[in-house]
């Protein structure tokens, strides 16, 4: 069992395979302290002496199922973002206690690490604006004339804190023409598509669109698509009858019925499949949700936003994606445009993500807010092309913070990749190295070239040894004797 650590953001994962375990540490242990357990119990006595964000949890482990210990995990610490990792899709244990047990999210082995690592860091953000957002409609709903005011008050908080002027941007941004008209379709009804990069701003875009409009005080619910197989997804939005199918012992109401009158935030529409696509128009068009196993449509109204990092015309042409679902979601489409083309914008919100994780770190807001931001970091922050955008840069200021001491952030406390200016630089960029490759001997001619070889993938793998070997077709352990040899350092 691991030691016990403190820390912003702590992942647990529970699972019996040491290699397995090893294998999710290396994913996950540069943006997060990773915890491990090999039993249900080991998890149990992490849990009670931590607080731990997030688990991933393997569904098959000797004597208990991962579900059916997550469920557990939900009763004693509900704020718990729950992850079950299985090779089984449709077993029943699994989809019978999936919706009992509240599983944020499924992933399919063999899981991909850069998919395994944006689904952790969606379920750390996801469980901040989920709490807020349950508060809010709790208060919403309940009737006495002093919640009631408060509750009010809060929506107001969260006009407020989801307004147009809070998506940070420089004067004259690229992304001023996007709020701007994004701002002037809220109120209506009209359906939208926002399309940009992973981490670039969509679910914020459509939440201030959700606030700005007479939906507000409503409910704001979203939704990855890429997230889980085609049922478990229908259960979850359009919800399920009890006995629909084995392990249903309830009604399950869906996303859609859930959002009625508000709006629902579709992410990843792109990745679905074309029998979820015939069901979503079906439901768009008939204004309507037929609950799994119900034998009766419910009526549903609610604004349907959705998002995409893909190219959804090219998957239109392509016939990966349906044309009239195409037509129904995209009554407007809103594109934000990634980081690295809108470099000013940086600046800005940079620092309002300092003050926002210095609030997370514990420091009072007028702490936060006199943290600041010396020149020469923001131009490493500047000069760095940002692959994950504004999550990515979220992440680097969480570690930058929490690992330097006085009253802001240097240059030196931001982690290798970000000092070393680039990604994908390609060999063109390395120039100097390969220079050396124009003299000396064969050897030293060689080995100047596969020095810049190495370089270009690590850069390009961000510093990430596991990945870097995998595609130079090397062992970590050579991998590391090269680097060394080398003078590599990431
Ligand atoms: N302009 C901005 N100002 C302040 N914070 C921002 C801005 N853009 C994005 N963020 C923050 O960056 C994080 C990622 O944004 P968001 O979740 O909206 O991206 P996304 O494009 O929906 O990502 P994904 O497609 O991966 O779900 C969030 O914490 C969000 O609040």
């Amino acid at each position: 069992m691991d030691t016990v650590n403190t820390s912003l953001t702590t992942v647990l994962v529970v699972d019996d395979e040491v290699r397995s375990q090893d294998a999710m540490r290396r994913t996950l242990d540069e943006d997060f302290i990773v915890l491990t357990a090999g039993s249900a119990a080991e998890a149990r006595s992490l849990l009670e002496q931590q607080e731990v964000s997030v688990i991933l949890c393997d569904q098959r482990m000797p004597g208990l199922s991962g579900v059916v210990f997550l469920k557990e995990v939900r009763e004693r610490w509900p704020d718990t973002v729950r992850i079950v990792i299985s090779g089984y899709t449709d077993t029943e244990d699994l989809i019978s206690g999936i919706n009992e047990a509240g599983i944020y999210q499924y992933i399919l082995k063999p899981w991909i690490p850069d998919h395994l690592l944006a689904t952790v860091r969606n379920a750390v953000e996801a469980q901040g604006l989920q709490r807020d957002t349950n508060r809010l409609h709790l208060e919403l709903r309940s009737s006495t004339p002093v919640l009631r005011e408060r509750a009010a008050s809060n929506l107001a908080q969260a006009r407020q804190a989801f307004d147009f002027e809070r998506i940070e941007r420089a004067p004259g941004s690229p992304l001023d023409a996007v709020c701007e008209l994004a701002a002037r379709v809220a109120r209506y009804d009209l359906s939208t598509l926002v399309l940009g990069e992973s981490g670039s701003g969509k679910e914020l875009l459509a939440r201030a669109m959700h606030y700005a409009s007479p939906r507000a005080n409503k409910a704001f619910v979203s939704e990855n698509c890429a997230a889980m197989p085609d049922t478990l997804l229908e259960s979850e939005l359009f919800g399920h009858k009890r006995g629909a199918f084995t392990g249903a012992f309830e009604d399950h109401a869906g996303l859609f019925q859930r959002a009625n009158g508000g709006t629902v935030f579709l992410d990843e529409i792109g990745e679905t499949s074309p029998a979820f696509q015939v069901r979503l128009l079906r439901v768009l068009q008939e204004r309507e949700v037929r609950p799994v196993g119900a034998a009766r449509a419910v009526p549903v109204d609610v604004r349907v936003i959705a998002a995409t990092h893909r190219d959804l015309e090219q998957r239109v042409r392509e016939g990966l994606f349906r044309e009239d679902l195409f037509y129904r979601i995209a009554g407007v489409t809103l594109t934000v445009p990634p980081l690295r083309e809108r470099v000013g914008d940086i600046a800005p919100i940079a620092r309002r993500l300092l003050q926002e994780v210095g609030q997370e770190l514990g420091l009072s807001p007028a702490r936060a807010a006199a943290l600041r931001l010396s020149d020469e970091a923001l131009g490493v922050l500047m000069a760095y092309p940002w692959p994950g955008n504004v999550r990515e840069l979220r992440n680097e200021i969480a570690r930058a913070l929490a690992l330097s001491e006085g009253e802001g952030l240097a240059a030196q406390s931001f982690s290798p990749r970000v000092l070393q200016g680039q990604t994908g630089a390609g060999l063109a960029a390395l120039a100097p190295g390969l220079g050396q490759a124009a003299s000396g001997t064969l050897v030293e001619r060689l080995d100047a070239i596969e020095a810049v070889i190495l370089r270009e993938t690590l850069l390009r793998q961000r510093w990430n040894k596991t990945r870097a070997a995998k595609e130079l077709g090397l062992s970590r352990v050579g991998l590391r004797a090269k680097m060394a040899r080398f003078g590599l350092e990431g």
